[in-house]
């Protein structure tokens, strides 16, 4: 859970990523400050979702290094990630957060309490007792961020969130990610959307074909971008 040092600023140098023959990312230098929004933008198969997988641990880097600040030895139980379609068990909505409390290492007394002040965080109290795969994708959307909130995570990633939801069940996810952000947490995100982009983005993270061609502060990002790319991208016109 949360403890009092913060994991952030995260380094990376030159990160790279290499499968069945091919170099997928291309040594990736950038540093991720606590407290704002960092959305990771670019085209499809850019590195978007390889680069947060690589943050959260869930890769391991073929090149270059990933560092929490200072080395922290419990920094993997501090970053949570939710995923564009999330992963339940066939169990209640509430055994969902039990059971991802427990793999925190949150005893057992505690569980429960934590997993309906989650619920209850989010105005989802009443999907409590549901069985947790026949929620709608929205609501098995909210209920994935309330299982990472549940776990006080410092840092929450979220790879492409909203893109399989209509606009209302976007909608509350991005004020979810309002909520968990006015908390303290620091957001990573990836996105292809870019209203969505604009309205959440501190900073833009622009991948291209697995290189990292800005790290721009959003309103200088979607105003005067630096790279051609990024202004085509901006457009709407298609890169390749
Ligand atoms: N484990 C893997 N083995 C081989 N290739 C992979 C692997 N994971 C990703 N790729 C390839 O790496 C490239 C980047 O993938 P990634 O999913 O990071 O792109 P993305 O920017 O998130 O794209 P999208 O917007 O389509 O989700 C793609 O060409 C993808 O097919």
């Amino acid at each position: 859970m949360h403890g009092t040092l913060s994991i952030l600023p995260l380094s990376v140098s030159g990160l790279g990523f290499s499968a069945g023959g091919k170099r997928l990312l291309h040594g990736l230098d950038f540093e991720l400050a606590a407290g704002n929004r960092t959305l990771i933008m670019g085209p499809n198969g850019a590195g978007k979702s390889l680069t947060l997988r690589l943050c959260h641990g869930l890769l391991q880097p073929t090149e270059g290094r990933i560092d929490w600040r200072g080395g922290l030895p419990d920094a993997d139980k501090r970053h949570a990630m939710v995923f564009q379609r999330p992963v339940l068990l066939r169990r209640t909505a509430l055994d969902n957060l039990t059971h991802a409390l427990a793999l925190a290492g949150l005893p057992r007394g505690e569980r429960e309490g934590r997993a309906r002040q989650a619920l209850s965080r989010f105005g989802l109290d009443a999907l409590a007792d549901r069985p947790a795969r026949v929620l709608s994708g929205g609501e098995q959307q909210r209920l994935a961020i309330a299982r990472a909130w549940a776990r006080n995570p410092q840092v929450l990633f979220l790879d492409e969130p909203t893109s399989a939801l209509d606009p209302a069940a976007t909608k509350s996810i991005e004020t979810m990610v309002a909520a968990c952000h006015a908390e303290g947490m620091k957001i990573v995100m990836t996105t292809h959307d870019l209203g969505q982009a604009r309205r959440l983005a501190d900073e833009v993270l622009f991948l291209h074909h697995g290189r990292l061609l800005e790290q721009t502060p959003a309103e200088e990002f979607f105003h005067k971008p630096r790279t051609p790319e990024a202004r085509a991208f901006i457009r709407g016109e298609l890169l390749w």
